[in-house]
């Protein structure tokens, strides 16, 4: 799905009056009964205190659509105009015009604490004040408001964005923005639903079409795409009846170090189970027994050294080669790197202790062949790029440094988010689970795995992200969060690639009488 920027949804807006001939009145309209009917559908009529803050922009001008429909079907609705600028817009007031015309009560202006109405803990609170819209600091009273809301511990709806986020910087102060329960998001989901910094200030979001021109839907490109089984699937190689495992590529996986064999073991293994052909992990000979006993399907090779690697020297053609996994990062293997890195010229992978040892010698970087994939945690993202202010210039670092190196980088977090070509592909699977020993590894193993198979680098990155995830998030349904290990995601992996092609649920809505006649006839 794509993720539009801001600058993309206002000219979408403007297409879609332009095409469909409708007035931004009646785009509008749109957007507010679509939230009106998703909390019609669960509320059904429950006489709940439903409290409407409308900002006096567009977003603003949402809530009082929302406001004009919940009062017209009978709900409690009290609803504020929240006068941070008395700029309205001309939406707003044709909406206001409306609003006027099915209630009696009229909207409350809020200009100070001394307007804010109560809220109990079991009322509801739609924000509608702040959207996209918002460019510069809010008023010392507005953020009084926010708090407001939060001390009352009611349930919060956020139209499109939870009021005080931008969406190109983050927040200074965690009371500086609306923490909602959901967020309703009109057509597209917005980046910051996906960022550590800004992700946390709703619970959760959906999306709500409104109807915007389909052809600027399916034609505008954006910079951003968050990845579910829709995207991945068509890049999906199904296996021929006649393969053999030399057309499944050969992955060589060098790492390890006296203590962190069972590194090595993971990715291994994930490789071999995510369809490579054949595996050779690289390791210290005092792994030797261990990888042997443990993982019958790996050949081994044997570094010189007992407990480290110290010179990378074999006599194998290898599709691809992952290195670094629980590598150390002694002095002796990083010359190992430096030696193997100015050799080599086959796709890799380089994952943990291998990146670690980058960033003591940045020099490396450009030996690296191009689209190398490389998959660090937060703290060794940060030893590679040097340290951001703040979400979006750690996206901005990790562009500039892809691009200077002509590498694919996956940040991986909540949801992952693979950079390349300048573009931001964001996982949505995965699960707090995954917060465990070795699930790094398991992906690394994942992505060798997928390229020694043939796959584009960056789909190899994209698509072993999502698999990686979506093992995790069926086996925490058998396991939970806690128990989830990485050897699960390993074993998971089968059914992640079944999932792939289960059909989707029927939607459940009732078909009409004409629908089902329609469909004995066919
Ligand atoms: N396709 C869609 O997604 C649709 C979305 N809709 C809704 O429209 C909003 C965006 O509306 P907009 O009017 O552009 O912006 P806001 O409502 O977020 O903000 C209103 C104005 O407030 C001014 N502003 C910005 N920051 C501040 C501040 N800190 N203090 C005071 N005032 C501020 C700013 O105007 P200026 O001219 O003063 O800069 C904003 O424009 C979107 O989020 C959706 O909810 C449409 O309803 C339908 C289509
Ligand atoms: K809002």
């Amino acid at each position: 799905m794509k993720i539009f920027s801001k600058a993309q949804i206002y000219a979408g807006d403007t297409l879609t009056s332009e095409r469909q001939k409708i007035s931004s009145i009646e785009l509008m309209e749109r957007a507010g009964v679509q939230i009106f009917n998703w909390m019609h559908l669960r509320m059904q009529g429950a006489q709940v205190p439903i409290h409407i803050f409308c900002g006096i922009g567009n977003n603003g001008g949402d809530g009082l659509v929302i406001a004009r429909h919940l009062i017209i079907h009978g709900y409690n609705v009290k609803t504020y105009i929240v006068d941070y600028n008395n700029k309205r817009s001309a939406d707003f007031l044709a909406h206001y015009e409306r609003l006027k015309g099915v209630t009696k009560a009229w909207p409350e202006p809020i200009h100070d604490p001394s307007d804010f109405p109560e809220i109990a803990p079991e009322d509801i609170i739609v924000d509608a004040i702040f959207g996209i819209g918002l460019n510069r600091p809010i008023s010392k009273w507005v953020k009084d408001l926010f708090m407001h809301f939060r001390k009352s511990q009611a349930f919060t709806l956020a139209v499109d964005v939870p009021s005080g986020l931008f969406t190109d910087k983050a927040i200074e102060n965690e009371n500086d923005a609306v923490w909602a329960g959901f967020t309703l998001s009109f057509a597209s989901p917005k980046l910051i639903f996906f960022l550590p910094e800004t992700a946390k200030y709703t619970a959760q979001w959906e999306i709500l079409d409104i109807g915007l021109d389909p052809e600027f839907l399916l034609t505008t490109e954006t910079d951003a795409e968050l990845i579910g089984k829709a995207e991945v699937l068509p890049n999906y190689i199904p296996r021929e009846r006649f393969s053999h495992k030399g057309d499944f590529g050969h992955a060589l996986i060098i790492g390890g170090s006296y203590g962190k064999i069972g590194a090595v073991t993971l990715t291994a293994r994930a490789t071999l189970s995510v369809g490579a052909g054949l595996v050779t992990t690289y390791i210290p000979k005092c792994g030797y027994t261990a990888m042997q006993a443990s993982f019958p399907e790996a050949m081994v090779i044997t570094d010189s050294h007992e407990e480290k690697i110290t010179k990378i020297n074999y006599n194998i053609k290898p599709t691809v080669i992952a290195f670094g996994i629980g590598a150390g990062t002694e002095g002796e293997t990083l010359e190992a790197l430096e030696h193997f890195l100015k050799e080599n010229k086959t796709p890799l992978v380089i994952d943990a202790d291998g990146l670690n040892m980058l960033s003591t010698k940045k020099s490396l970087l450009k030996y690296l062949p191009e689209n190398t994939i490389l998959t660090p945690h937060p703290k060794e993202l940060e030893r590679l790029i040097g340290a951001w202010k703040d979400d979006f210039e750690k996206l901005d670092k990790v562009k500039a440094f892809t691009k200077k190196y002509k590498v694919i980088l996956i940040i991986k977090g909540a949801y992952s988010i693979t950079v390349f070509n300048d573009k931001l592909f964001v996982n949505s699977t995965g699960n707090p689970g995954l917060a465990t020993a070795g699930s790094g590894d398991v992906l690394t193993g994942i992505i060798t795995g997928l390229l020694a198979q043939g796959y584009h680098p960056s789909v190899a990155a994209i698509f072993g992200t999502y698999l990686h995830g979506k093992s995790a998030d069926l086996g925490a349904l058998n396991l939970g969060f806690q128990s989830l290990i990485a050897s699960h995601v390993i074993e998971y992996l089968g059914d992640a690639f079944l999932d792939l092609f289960l059909e989707p649920e029927p939607p459940a809505v009732e078909k009409s009488p004409e629908h089902e006649e329609k469909q004995k006839e066919a």
